[in-house]
């Protein structure tokens, strides 16, 4: 894994901070989740489908399956029962006027239509606000795990990951790219394996300037 910490000039002088609570749609963010995590009924669930697909769920190999799927889907949808927006809380007043860019960070995450993974990499990267407020660099790296463990299609994803960087530190300008293979074009379907879906989004200066956008776009995907 590479991650990269980019710092870069920018021509951030006509740049306008990104107003606060841009989300689609507008509204209050919530949890992902419209009900806990009921455990015993994914349990359930995963024996009916083991039965709908003709094995044995009593079978020694199988026994414990439920309960070991129902585990790991508590784990792979955790960002449905966090508040993701929250680990930038971390915040520190520098005073930097200039890019940070973190690169290669690995993502794994459910496509809501198959509910099987997609994975890949997730490129962020901000222009802090006129306060020159920045974020831990492993906190851009939490709020896109955290981002990732819902079912869901790689540009709401991507979106959502900008969206919370806007809410949360006003940047100057805020871009998020993921890079992802899909497995639900690659296991089964068209069975395309190695083909990658690029999403972007763009906000701020980032949106607004070329120049700008151009210039992280370049250190985004210079390999
Ligand atoms: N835009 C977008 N599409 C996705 C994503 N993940 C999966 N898909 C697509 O969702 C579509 C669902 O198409 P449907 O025709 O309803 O389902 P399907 O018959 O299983 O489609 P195939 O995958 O083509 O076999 C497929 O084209 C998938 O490739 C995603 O993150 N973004
Ligand atoms: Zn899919």
């Amino acid at each position: 894994m590479r991650t990269d910490s980019v710092s870069g000039s920018n021509g951030l002088a006509d740049g306008a901070p990104v107003q606060d609570g841009a989300a689609p749609g507008g509204g209050a963010v919530k949890f992902g989740a419209v009900r806990p995590f009921d455990a015993a009924r994914a349990e359930a669930a995963v024996r009916e489908l083991l039965l709908a697909v003709g094995e044995d769920p009593d079978r020694e190999g199988l026994r414990e399956t439920p309960a070991r799927v129902a585990r790991a889907y508590r784990e792979v949808f955790d960002g449905l029962f966090s508040e993701p927006d929250s680990v930038l809380d971390t915040v520190f007043d520098e005073g930097h006027q200039e890019m940070i860019l973190v690169r290669d960070i690995p993502v794994y995450s459910t496509c809501e239509h198959h509910l099987v993974p997609f994975h890949g990499v997730a490129h962020v990267g901000y222009i802090p606000g006129e306060s020159g407020k920045v974020t831990g660099l492993s906190k851009l790296a939490r709020v896109v795990d955290l981002y990732a463990k819902r079912p869901q299609v790689q540009e709401r994803l991507t979106s959502d990951i900008a969206d919370a960087l806007v809410r949360k530190l006003q940047p100057r300008a805020a871009i998020v790219v993921i890079e992802a293979e899909h497995l639900c074009m690659s296991m089964r379907g068209i069975r395309k394996p190695g083909a990658t879906t690029t999403t972007s989004a763009v906000r701020g200066l980032f949106k607004t300037s070329a120049v700008s956008r151009g210039e992280v776009l370049d250190l985004i995907l210079r390999k």
